[in-house]
């Protein structure tokens, strides 16, 4: 049985890359850009002034001095002649400097007076101006390949005119749900049925990374049914199944894996919650078969399955990193040999993360991973861990350590 980090590696090794397409730079937020792009002009294009002010020759203001003013320059303007010699010309931040000045000096530090401003302070050539190029030069590569394109790489793309780029494509996965006791949220309850919580809960893991989740629905408890929605989920880039994946007598998840061809990687792993996770392959395509009680699906998905797909889009930072904390209460495992994700809260003081047990670890127990922010990763060695211990954990979400306000 591998360990966790060598399930993680197994499947990071295998998963594909996916195509490219073109994209335009609105809808790429978020996604990996697959090409170098390349400044096509200096920025700034021209010299400019930073304040809205007075464009002047430095040398005409060293003592304190009044001057004529003899034009003026809005943003996206231009004088469109030398500024004459001895006098000035008001200038906005943005607009370019004209010929002849080498200053600006901001409109707080002038005085308007009946015979033109009068410039109190010595000013120094070269102040408040922004050079054309100082920024970025042409042909400079702007945005690198594999860069994910956060708002700063779109306002970098948009303020060259760049406005479709080539992107690694949305990984598009099949959630299936298996089991007879299953029925559709929404559906009407009946007493011995269960609500098929985790498709819904995947596939929101799913939108949070940009992939596209595909619902495939319930496959009921035989051969054939399960054949015939893994063979339908097997259209999509990725498949994700949940349950009929451990020992029981109708758990056909592996014995269709195996009708249908695919490679079995591993069928458990040395993990609790999600033992018996299995992930296979049908020619590129990636199955991951994530155990059913929904905490061990969200783990699993969140452990396992989540860096594989970010690998998919062209992301290279995949895995979380693990973060420090110091245990406000003990957590004790039930099992040694097995890494132990923990649903622990998360506070931040003086910088410092504090985890406490978020309550029952039960993998049936919903309420205590909505309580959760983050996975705290218990060793296999070791089966209990006191508060004023130190533990890694894994936050589950961007906000997980965000300070309330
Ligand atoms: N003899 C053994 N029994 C079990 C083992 C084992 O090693 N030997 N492993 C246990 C572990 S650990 C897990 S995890 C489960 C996983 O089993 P399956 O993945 O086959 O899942 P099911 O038994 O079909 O369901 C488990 C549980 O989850 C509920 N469920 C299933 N699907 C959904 C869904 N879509 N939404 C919400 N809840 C769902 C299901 O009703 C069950 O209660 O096996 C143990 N047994
Ligand atoms: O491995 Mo099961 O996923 O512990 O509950």
């Amino acid at each position: 049985m591998p360990s966790f980090e060598e399930a993680r590696a197994t499947i990071l090794n295998q998963v594909p890359l996916m195509g490219l397409e073109r994209a335009s730079i609105l809808d790429a937020g978020g996604r990996v850009l697959a090409e170098d792009i390349t400044a096509l002009w200096d920025m700034p294009r021209w010299t400019n002034s930073a304040m809205d002010g007075y464009a002047v020759r430095a040398a005409d203001c060293q003592e304190p001095t009044t001057l004529p003013v003899s034009g003026f320059i809005p943003a996206g303007g231009s004088l469109g002649s030398p500024m004459e010699p001895g006098t000035v010309v008001k200038i906005m931040t943005g607009a370019p400097l004209p010929e002849g000045a080498d200053a600006i000096v901001p409109v707080e530090d002038t005085e308007e007076t009946e015979g033109g401003v009068h410039f109190p302070k010595p000013v120094k050539a070269g102040s408040h101006i922004r050079h054309k190029g100082e920024d970025v030069q042409r042909g400079e590569v702007i945005v690198p390949t594999g860069t994910i394109l956060r708002p700063a790489e779109v306002g970098m793309l948009a303020s060259f005119g760049k406005i479709f780029v080539s992107v690694y494509r949305p990984v598009r996965v099949a959630i299936l749900a298996t089991g007879d006791e299953l029925i559709e949220p929404g559906d009407p309850l009946t007493e011995d049925k269960i609500i098929n919580s985790n498709t819904l809960a995947l596939a929101t893991a799913l939108r949070e990374i940009g992939a596209e989740p595909t619902i495939l629905g319930i496959a009921r408890d035989t051969r054939e049914a399960t054949r015939e929605k893994m063979l339908e989920g097997l259209k999509a880039d990725a498949l994700i199944t949940s349950a009929g994946v451990s020992t029981g007598d109708r758990d056909f998840v592996r014995t269709v894996l195996d009708e249908l061809g695919a490679e079995t990687l591993f069928c458990r792993v040395g993990i609790k919650p999600g033992r018996p996770t299995t992930f296979a392959r049908l020619d590129k395509t990636p199955i991951f078969c994530l155990p059913g009680n929904p905490v061990s699906t969200m783990v699993t998905f969140e452990e396992l399955v989540r860096p594989a797909l970010l690998k998919m889009m062209g992301h290279s930072r995949v895995i979380k990193p693990l973060i420090e904390a110091t245990l406000l209460t003990d957590l004790t495992k039930k099992r040694l040999g097995v890494l132990n994700f923990q649903r622990v809260s998360i506070e931040v003081r003086d910088g410092k993360y504090l985890a406490s047990c978020s309550g029952d670890q039960n993998t049936g127990i919903l309420k205590t991973m909505v309580q959760a922010d983050a996975l705290a990763l218990l060793p296999e060695d070791r089966d209990h861990f006191q508060a004023g211990d130190q533990v890694n954990i894994h936050l589950l979400s961007r906000y997980a350590d965000m300070l309330e306000y």
